[in-house]
C-alpha cells in the first residue's frame, strides 16, 4: 500500500455559528493528485488553510506526512509547498531575485532557478520586476517559487483560476511532471475538466461535507445510469441512441453500411455527477 502523505478524520471547522467543514475524511496518497472539487464556499480553502497549519480545526484530526496538523511549524515548509491567492510576490523585486530570495531561506541551489524559469516560460521575463507581470506570468513565478524547494508536498488553491488556455496548458503539464517525479498534489478547483485530466482521485464537496470521494472515472461510470450512445453518420446527422437491442441492430447495420463517422458512449462528465448528487452547479 503506498504511504498516506495527507491523512484527515472527522474534521470539522465553524466559525461562531458557520458550520464550514463538517466532519470531513479523506486522505491522499504519495504521488498522486488528488482534486478537492465544490463551489465557492463549500469549505476548500478552510481544508488547505488547516492542512498547512494557517488555521485550527474545532474537531477531528489531520496529519500531513505523519505530522498532527496542530504541531505544523515552520519546519515542514521544508517539505511542502502553497500556492494560495494571498501568497504575495515582492512586486519591487524581479522575477529573478524574487526566486533567489526564497532560494536563500530554502536553502537551495542558484540554479535550480534558471531550471525552473525556463519550465515555467519565465527565463526571458527574468529581469522583469513582479509587479510588470501579467496576471498568467505571476501566478507562474507563484508556482515557481513553491516548486523552489522540490517539496514532497504541494498545495495548490485554484492554481489555473483565471488563467488563459496556453498558461493553463503549461501549468497542467508542469504538475504532471511533478507527479511523475513523486510529488504529491492537493489541488482544489471549481474546474472539473482540469480535474479529470489531472486528478487521480477527487473528493466533491458540498457545504462543508464530502458528497463522493472516487477517482473521476469511476464517479462517472457510477452515474451513468442511462446510458447511451451518440453516432455521428457520414450524412452528418448524429443520434442518441438508448443501451437496447434495437440499437445495437441499428449500429451493426451502420457500421455493415459503413455509415458511422464516430461513436461515443455518453457517461456524464464530473460536472453532471455534481449536479446529480447535490441538486446544484458548481459556480
Ligand atoms: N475567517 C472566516 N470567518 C468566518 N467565516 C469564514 C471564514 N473563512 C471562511 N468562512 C466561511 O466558511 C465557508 C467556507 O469558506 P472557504 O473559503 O473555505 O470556501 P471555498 O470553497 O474555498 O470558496 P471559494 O471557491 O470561493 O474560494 C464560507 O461560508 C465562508 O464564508
Amino acid at each position: 500500500m503506498r504511504k498516506r502523505v495527507i491523512e484527515v478524520n472527522q474534521l470539522s471547522k465553524s466559525f461562531k455559528k458557520q458550520h464550514a467543514l463538517k466532519n470531513i475524511q479523506f486522505h491522499v496518497s504519495e504521488g498522486e493528485i488528488f482534486g478537492f472539487l465544490g463551489p465557492s464556499g463549500s469549505g476548500k480553502t478552510t481544508t488547505i488553510k488547516i492542512l498547512t497549519g494557517q488555521l485550527a480545526q474545532t474537531s477531528g484530526q489531520a496529519f500531513v506526512l505523519g505530522n498532527p496538523v496542530e504541531k505544523i511549524d515552520e519546519s515542514i515548509y521544508e517539505d511542502v509547498g502553497i500556492v494560495t491567492d494571498n501568497s504575495g510576490l515582492y512586486e519591487r523585486l524581479s522575477v529573478y531575485n524574487n526566486l533567489t530570495a526564497f532560494a536563500k531561506l530554502l536553502k537551495v541551489k542558484k540554479s535550480r532557478i534558471d531550471v525552473l524559469l525556463k519550465e515555467m516560460g519565465l527565463y526571458e521575463h527574468k529581469n522583469k520586476l513582479a509587479n510588470q507581470l501579467s496576471k498568467g506570468m505571476k501566478q507562474r513565478l507563484v508556482l515557481a517559487r513553491s516548486m523552489l524547494h522540490e517539496p514532497k508536498v504541494l498545495f495548490l488553491d485554484e492554481p489555473t483560476s483565471g488563467l488563459d488556455p496556453v498558461t493553463t496548458e503549461a501549468i497542467h503539464s508542469l504538475l504532471m511532471e511533478l507527479k511523475a517525479n513523486g510529488t504529491t498534489i492537493f489541488l482544489t478547483t471549481h474546474n472539473m475538466d482540469e480535474a479529470t485530466k489531472l486528478c487521480d482521485h477527487v473528493a466533491l464537496l458540498n457545504d462543508g461535507l464530502i458528497v463522493e470521494n472516487d477517482s473521476p472515472k469511476a464517479l462517472t461510470l457510477k452515474y451513468n445510469k442511462e446510458k447511451r450512445y451518440s453516432v455521428l453518420l457520414s450524412n452528418e446527422v448524429e443520434h442518441v441512441l438508448p443501451h437496447s437491442p434495437d440499437t445495437v441492430e441499428q449500429i451493426n447495420q451502420w457500421l455493415k453500411n459503413d455509415e458511422i463517422l464516430t461513436i461515443h458512449s455518453c457517461e456524464p462528465d464530473l460536472e453532471a455527477v455534481f449536479l446529480e448528487v447535490t441538486g446544484r452547479e458548481l459556480i
